[in-house]
């Protein structure tokens, strides 16, 4: 495509065909580009195969257990509701592999070569494949995401395990120990728990998902442990004593626990290590990522990266977004940048944690007095239910502007209300635009629109 172009074999090689990457080789040949693509594993990335999608399936199965107890006032009867483990991956697995196959073929319909093989740099502008052949390209966008952080003391066990492992286990275990106090912890922690394992989280922290608003994150807390999930806040193992067929934990309050597995959910790295970045320039960050502008480029003029390996926010959409701009920018004469503030984002736990904007705390920092608007109720649903768990809103408001600066939600749909939510505040919606809106009756949504009075103002 450009008078360059001779001197390479494509216009553009892409490292991982993950969310960023895929979404970057597609729109850089829909704008005429030559694209090649390497996946070392398979296409899709971590949140086809191994993270949000196949994650959500087993959120979606572990509610079933709510659904069943609730069905009883609403005048049914279950009698021998019974799950299998076996059933539930052997579906997923199925439905990954039709996502995987459609990663494929949408590349290959938008006339990217596809490399189903691990990459490495060869230069500034060349790529050595596994099998030794070196490809020349104009552009290089590494987009190899993230992996699970391991540690020395434990990675070569069995017993323990990351996130990864969790989706092929060959039976359900019958007790679980979660170590870590982030997303993946928290997710895992309640769908394992909802399947009917015996669960105990552990946590160094004083509270769980630190960056959450902490109101949110200790009722989410709660919670759990009313539904039976052991959760130790302050809490870290010193040892880890791993056997053929269980693993022990002794914490350093000198505690021992055992289980069939523990799962250590304690952050994701760069994948970084191996791509030869350092040996052409490239400038990383102190945990590996690479460092980027914000047009996503690195420090050498002809690499660009996107994505988890960026370490920006490490959500599939922001991926996508980084490699969709990447795209237009470079090759489709349409400048475009990411704007990474309000960002909606949820945990999938159960009871679950939605929320767009600032926290209380965030909000305290920037500016000079805030509002709070709150509602704590039983849904309706839960009357004939059963169920004593109760939903939370938390509206948060400049005092001043009375714009809206985060919205944040423990309960039912609150990932799906994030979602909307993000429209208003991103249309700067003021507290009046929100009591202006009409409720829809009976909804949870409607609580929303009739937070009457702040329940307290609060200067920084
Ligand atoms: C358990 C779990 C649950 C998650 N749930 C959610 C969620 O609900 N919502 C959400 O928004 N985000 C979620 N995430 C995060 C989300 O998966 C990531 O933010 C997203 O996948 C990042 O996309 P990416 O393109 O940067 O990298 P990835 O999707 O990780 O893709 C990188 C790809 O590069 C490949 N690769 C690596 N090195 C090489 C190499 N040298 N050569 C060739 N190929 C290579 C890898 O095999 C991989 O396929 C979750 C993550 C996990 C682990
Ligand atoms: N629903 C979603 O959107 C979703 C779900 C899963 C993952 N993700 C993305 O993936 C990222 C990674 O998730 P995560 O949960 O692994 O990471 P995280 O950064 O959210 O949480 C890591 C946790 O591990 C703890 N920890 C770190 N080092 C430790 C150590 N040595 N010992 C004990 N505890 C330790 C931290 O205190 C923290 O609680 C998330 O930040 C998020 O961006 C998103």
């Amino acid at each position: 495509m450009s008078d360059r172009a001779d001197a390479f074999d494509v216009d553009l090689f892409v490292i991982g065909g993950g969310s960023g990457g895929v979404r970057a080789a597609r729109i850089a040949a829909g704008h005429g580009a030559r694209v090649a693509i390497a996946e070392a594993d398979r296409f899709g990335g971590t949140c086809v195969i191994r993270g949000c999608v196949p994650k959500k399936l087993l959120v979606y199965a572990s509610r079933f257990a709510d659904e069943f107890r609730d069905a009883a006032g609403y005048g049914w009867s279950i009698d021998s509701a019974r799950f299998d483990w076996p059933t539930l991956i052997a579906n997923k697995d199925r439905e990954i592999a039709r996502l995987e196959r459609l990663y494929a073929e949408g590349l290959e319909k938008a006339g990217v070569r596809l490399y189903r093989q691990r990459a490495a740099l060869a230069g500034p502008q060349a790529v050595r494949l596994a099998d030794g052949s070196v490809i020349r390209a104009a552009h290089i966008l590494v987009a190899t995401g993230g992996v699970p952080r391991r540690d020395p003391n434990w990675a070569a066990h069995p017993r323990v395990l990351v996130s990864d492992d969790m989706f092929r286990l060959p039976k359900l275990p019958a007790r679980l120990i979660v170590v870590g106090g982030g997303y993946i912890a928290v997710e895992f922690a309640c769908l394992m728990h909802g399947l009917g394992v015996r669960t105990t989280l552990i946590h160094r922290g004083a509270e769980l998902l630190r960056g959450f608003d902490r109101e949110l994150a200790t009722a989410l807390r709660q919670a759990m442990q009313a539904r039976g999930i052991e959760v130790l806040l302050g809490a870290r193992p010193t040892h880890i004593d791993g056997r053929a067929d269980r693993v022990s934990l002794r914490l350093d309050d000198g505690r021992v626990l055992d289980a069939d597995y523990a799962l250590m959910a304690i952050g994701r790295d760069p994948a970084t290590h191996g791509l030869g970045l350092e040996d052409v320039g490239v400038v990383l960050e102190a945990n590996g990522a690479i460092a980027v502008d914000a047009a996503s480029r690195s420090s050498v003029p002809s690499i660009y990266a996107v994505g988890d390996v960026t370490d920006r926010v490490n959500l599939t959409p922001v991926a996508i977004r980084e490699g969709q701009a990447f795209a237009d920018s470079v090759f489709g004469k349409r400048e475009a940048r990411v704007d990474h503030a309000l960002i909606p984002t949820a945990v999938f736990s159960t009871p679950e944690l939605g929320c767009v904007g600032l926290t209380e705390a965030q909000a305290l920092d920037e500016y000079a007095a805030i509002e709070i608007y709150r509602a704590s109720f039983r849904p309706l649903k839960a009357t004939l239910g059963g169920s004593a768990e109760r939903t939370l809103l938390k509206l948060i408001v400049d005092a001043d502007s009375q714009r809206v600066l985060g919205a944040h939600m423990l309960g039912p749909d609150a990932a799906e209300m994030a979602q909307l939510l993000g429209i208003a505040l991103r249309m700067n919606a003021r507290k009046a635009d929100f009591d202006a809106t009409m409720a829809l009756h009976p909804t949870l949504a409607e609580e929303w629109v009739t937070l009457r009075a702040a329940q307290r103002i609060t200067r920084g």
